[in-house]
């Protein structure tokens, strides 16, 4: 395939490139905040490109958040025994090179490059957790397809993390099934970064494979809000599925849903640019997201249960552990939305919220309001600029 091969080139490139200079005399180390499904596959992918870049240590070190499998061993144990997570991504070689390690402070203590990856609710508590004991010379990135409400507004989770640590942090975004990824199908990803290029460069260079294409561009809150928002049109999508409704309803969800992601990334923050929506990290992301996802998985099971069992009985009962970002990110945005005066410019997501807390049932994404034709009037409106 013409993408894979060209990857391939650019891989030995960049390796020759890396290989043609003297040994850095530092090399970065990296470690993995995170082993859930996406966690144990970025681990992955950086433990194969470690090993042939020399400007990195072989050794990928991840934290694990334990857990005691039924068996009585602990998680990290059984990880760093056979080389599998066992739990999160059964069947899959991490590479010997991947560490687990379950004390979170030693596990980051030596790292210069540090990839955040865990369910978005998570990262507060553990920033607070690493305050004070991150070097001064870290960077990082995030994985996470999510966002936090303070009282001052919406905070992404790069912004979280660079407040909380001190750090910089860029963000990889895209459309990225984990499983699929891990079975090394072709796919694609973005990173956003703020101003430092270099650094971005040296993120593309630590995750892309010959399978896995990733390109930069210059907007962290416009691809980080790409992933987070589209979870929430995930939703939506599910809910579509489960109501039996086919291709052409399916599809009217992913472009509203689309219109209201771009309209509210620029709202929320007016630098977003259009371009990075036809990046990996936007329809693309959006479209796999919607075909494919867990968000979809379980707003579907939503739906065919007519809204009778919840969405959090659902995913413990689904997902085995593994979390769901799409229904917490409705209720963050709807905050949002509800403090600025903007639910009526988003009726997607502000129905996709309703449904999900039972205030609405699961047909209502498809309920037709003829006072509200609001998805085609948001970018006039006066407060879009
Ligand atoms: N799985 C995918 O296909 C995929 C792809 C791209 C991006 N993402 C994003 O990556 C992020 C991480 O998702 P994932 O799929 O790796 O995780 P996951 O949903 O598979 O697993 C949940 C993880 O949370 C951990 N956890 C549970 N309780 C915790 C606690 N109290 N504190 C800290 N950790 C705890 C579990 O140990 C497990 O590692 C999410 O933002 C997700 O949207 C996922
Ligand atoms: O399985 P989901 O719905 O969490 O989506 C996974 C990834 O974000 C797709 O890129």
């Amino acid at each position: 395939m013409a993408p894979a091969a060209f990857a391939d080139e650019e891989m030995k490139l960049s390796s020759q490139v890396e290989q043609g200079r003297d040994e850095p005399l530092t090399k970065s180390k990296v470690t993995v905040v995170g082993s859930g499904n996406w966690g144990s596959v970025a681990s992955k992918l950086i433990a194969s490109n470690t090993l042939k870049l020399p400007s990195f240590h072989d050794e990928v070190r991840m934290w694990v958040f334990e857990e005691t499998l039924p068996t009585g061993e602990k998680l990290s144990d059984v990880i760093n025994k056979t080389n599998e997570n066992v739990k999160y991504l059964p069947g899959v070689k991490l590479g010997k090179n991947v560490t687990a390690d379950s004390d979170l402070e030693h596990a980051v203590q030596d790292a210069n490059m540090l990839v955040f990856v865990t369910p978005h609710q998570f990262v507060e508590g553990i920033c607070k957790r690493l305050m004070g004991k991150i070097k001064g010379d870290v960077e990082a990135i995030s994985l996470i397809k999510g966002m936090e409400v303070k009282t001052e507004g919406p905070c992404m989770i790069s912004s979280l993390i660079t407040e909380m640590l001190g750090i910089n942090c860029c963000v990889l975004m895209g459309a990225n099934i984990a499983n699929e990824i891990a079975a090394e199908k072709f796919s694609e990803a973005t990173v956003g970064f703020r101003e430092n290029k270099e650094v971005a460069e040296k993120w593309v260079r630590l995750f892309r494979t010959p399978y896995f294409l990733v390109s930069a561009v210059q907007d962290v809150e416009g691809v980080e809000l790409c992933g987070t928002l589209k979870n929430v049109v995930a939703i939506g999508a599910g809910l579509v599925d489960g109501l039996d409704m086919g291709s052409n309803t399916k599809a009217a969800i992913m472009r509203i849903g689309l219109k209201e992601m771009r309209a509210l990334s620029k709202l929320m923050f007016p630098s977003v640019k259009d371009s990075t929506f036809f990046e990996s990290c936007g329809v693309a992301d959006l479209i796999t997201t919607c075909l494919g996802g867990r968000n979809r998985k379980v707003a579907e099971a939503y739906a065919r249960n007519g809204g009778k069992r919840s969405f959090d009985e659902l995913e413990a009962e689904m997902l085995q552990g593994q979390k769901l970002q799409g229904v917490s990110t409705a209720k963050e945005l709807y905050e949002v939305m509800r403090s600025k005066g903007w639910t009526d410019l988003f009726p997607l997501f502000t129905t996709v919220y309703e449904i999900s807390i039972g205030l609405l049932p699961p047909s209502a994404i498809v309920e037709y309001k003829e006072d509200v034709p609001k998805f085609y009037s948001v970018e006039d409106s006066a407060i879009y600029h």
